[in-house]
């Protein structure tokens, strides 16, 4: 993989101009991804901008609004060469930050679970995950430094994990959705994948403007190891990447204590389908009257079922995950702990029918909580299985900073 900070490291240096390194990804890109299929479309008159990101090569995932390249939301029956205006906000922080737009990524049809063309550049008969399936792969098969996800279930955790790559889903709306194709307005987040977890920090902080850089030393974490046990069982190799990651933190000077999430987190995970759905059906309206023979099979069933339900019932669920929300806020502080340790996903990518199951992911992702893939642990047959560093609402740097040492504890 093409680490973001080694290469700005080497620009920074003179050993590599900026311009050689947008080259190089657009070289790599013209060369491989013929067969990865990471990218929708590429503009191979991207040239290197000036900042903190100068000479990173950005893929951004093709629900997100780009005037000098098509948004086709993963479905061209619809929005095959729709160009829109203006970019996304998300764009314009990164271009403005330095970065360079090489390619918007594959994504599922609107973000949902129809999957991708895209391969598993681990093992081409497995899924990279969803919905972000273009970013994960891109970033894993070292096409390009950093790529921005979103994640309204489990869609950049997800990839993340089943391609290897480090990521973060940032606390809600600390990255402006404006430009970015709506599915649930009260769950949608941006999110960013890279080689490390360093990586994902220099990235978020400067297209943030917020200080998430790492500290030299963080000092051991505090962890609530959190089995989500009323989201089901893990897979094994999901269970033992838990484990083993628990245990090396332990052997490294962690604390880990094992903690049954409280019931309101059961409750707010049990209705987060009820949530996403109803706003989904009301986002996706115009695509439903207009154009619903033209939906992918899942987002269109998806759409079926979710007319039945009613505002009563939204307006009904959306008090669990307010008291969630809340009990969120105690949930560090009473126990004394940083972050809480969890699955990325129940295990390692499963073949290419699906893009896996989002159930260790969709609370967290309600919750609005910063939420990191730690990769650099596999499966018995060497498919990568990340884990879940999850820090309160608000303190991404704080998840950050114990994704970062654990990720270390875990490649040493
Ligand atoms: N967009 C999403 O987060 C849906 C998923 O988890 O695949």
């Amino acid at each position: 993989m093409l680490s973001l900070l080694d290469l700005r490291r080497r620009i920074d240096s003179g050993e590599l101009s900026a311009s050689d390194a947008i080259r190089q990804s657009l070289q790599a890109i013209g060369e491989r991804d013929g067969a990865l299929k990471a990218f929708a479309s590429v503009d191979r008159s991207a040239v290197a901008g000036h900042g903190l990101l100068a000479g990173v090569a950005l893929g951004v995932k093709d629900i997100i609004d780009t005037a000098d390249l098509p948004t086709e939301m993963g479905c061209k029956a619809i929005y095959g060469s729709w160009r829109p205006r203006a970019d996304a906000a998300i764009v314009s922080l990164a271009k403005m930050a330095g970065a360079t737009v090489v390619g918007k990524t594959e994504t599922t049809a609107f973000a949902f679970l129809d999957p991708a063309p895209t391969l598993n550049p681990h093992r081409a008969d497995r899924t990279p995950g969803g919905s972000s399936s273009g970013s994960a792969a891109a970033v894993a098969a070292g096409l390009v430094p950093l790529a921005i996800g979103t994640q309204t279930g489990g869609s950049v955790i997800r990839p993340a994990s089943f391609c290897g790559v480090a990521a973060i889903k940032p606390s809600f709306r600390l990255l402006p959705t404006v430009g970015l194709k709506t599915s649930a307005w009260t769950l949608d987040t941006l999110g960013l994948m890279a080689a490390s977890v360093a990586d994902c920090a220099y990235a978020l902080e400067a297209i943030s403007g917020r200080e998430m850089r790492l500290p030299d030393d963080p000092g051991a974490p505090r962890f609530a190891l959190a089995r989500q046990r009323f989201a089901g069982d893990a897979a094994p190799e999901g269970e033992a990447a838990l484990e083993k990651a628990a245990r090396l933190a332990e052997k490294a000077g962690a604390t880990v204590v094992e903690i049954d999430l409280p019931r309101p987190f059961a409750d707010a995970w049990a209705i987060h389908g009820t949530v996403q759905n109803y706003e989904i059906r009301v986002s996706m309206a115009w695509e439903y009257l207009n154009r619903r023979a033209d939906l992918p099979p899942r987002i269109g069933g998806l759409l079926d079922e979710a007319q039945s339900i009613r505002a009563s019932d939204y307006d009904a669920v959306r008090g669990a995950a307010r008291r969630a929300r809340l009990a969120a806020k105690d949930f560090f502080a009473e126990h004394g702990v940083d972050a809480i340790l969890t699955y990325s996903a129940p295990g390692a990518a499963p073949d290419r029918s699906t893009t896996g199951d989002p159930r260790f992911n969709k609370l967290l992702t309600l919750l609005g909580a910063p939420c990191v893939n730690v990769p650099g642990l596999v499966s018995g047959d060497s498919l990568p299985v990340g884990v879940q560093v999850v820090a309160p609402f608000g303190r991404d740097a704080q998840a950050l900073r114990a994704a970062a040492w654990l990720e270390r504890i875990v490649r040493a």
